[in-house]
């Protein structure tokens, strides 16, 4: 089968814990982030490769993990699974990245033992999520529900938030963090502004590190593993 690809990192340092990983963006989205860095690339860039093809486009040298990113990875279940299971046969452990719109597919994924870690998106506080994302349907239900499939089975969960100033605040993470007490580890990120999708949003000054470090601090009061990741690297609360 053809899977729609954008375009393939050869090796990170950041997109996998503690390996070198290639990152694999699959392309399209069920949601419209109005911050997002990656949502004119893949909309515009879509290639039908197969996995193989995918595959043969990497130069294994460095890569000791695979990350199926996007766009919304979970949009193509089989190619999501395929890529899974090649990453699988040759040795690799697998992240995905996703905004849970799809527990599903997460399910699939871990009953067929193709899933090493979940990076679960959280945008927002949970009555903002239309207008700033575009999606309707019930995300609180979806995310507790990959949280839990991913705890009663060992998956490493990761849920991960990119704060943006002026467009959230305080009260955003706490309700995150509460909604997510659950997870692994919960994940603050720095906003860029470059490539933001909306043209608005180019012109929000990221946050400043110590802002991070100071919203790490009200979600360690729900949640046991909180880092903050800005452009500096990484520091555990
Ligand atoms: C582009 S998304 C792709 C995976 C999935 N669709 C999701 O939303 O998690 C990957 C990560 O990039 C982050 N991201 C998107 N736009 C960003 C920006 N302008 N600055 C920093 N991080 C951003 C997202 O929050 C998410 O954690
Ligand atoms: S951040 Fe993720 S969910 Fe949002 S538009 Fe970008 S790719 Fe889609």
């Amino acid at each position: 089968m053809k899977i729609k690809v954008s375009g393939i990192v050869e090796l990170s340092t950041i997109d996998y814990p503690k390996k070198c990983s290639a990152v694999i963006f699959l392309s399209d989205c069920n949601m419209k982030c109005k911050y997002c860095h990656n949502y004119e690339y893949i909309t515009k860039n879509v290639y039908e490769m197969s996995a193989e093809e995918v595959f043969n486009d990497i130069d294994f040298l460095f890569a000791e993990a695979i990350v199926i990113s996007g766009g919304e990875p979970t949009l193509q279940p089989e190619g999501v699974i395929e890529l899974a299971k090649l990453a699988k046969s040759k040795g690799f452990p697998v992240k995905i990245d996703t905004n849970g719109t799809h527990p599903e597919v997460i399910e699939e994924l871990i009953k067929n033992n193709l899933i090493d870690y979940v990076a679960l998106d959280v945008k927002c506080r949970f009555d903002k999520y239309k207008e700033l994302t575009g999606y309707d349907g019930d995300i609180k239900e979806k995310i507790l529900k990959i949280i839990d499939i991913c705890k009663k089975n060992n998956i490493f969960i990761e849920c991960r938030t990119t704060f943006i100033p002026t467009v959230m605040g305080e009260e955003d993470i706490e309700e995150i963090a509460k909604t997510v007490k659950d997870c692994n580890l919960y994940a603050i990120q720095q906003f860029e502004p470059k490539d933001a999708y909306d043209d608005e949003f180019k012109k929000i000054h990221p946050p400043k590190p110590k802002e991070l470090i100071e919203l790490g601090k009200i979600a360690k009061k729900y949640v046991d593993n909180v880092v903050v990741r800005s452009f500096e690297g990484e520091i555990r609360i």
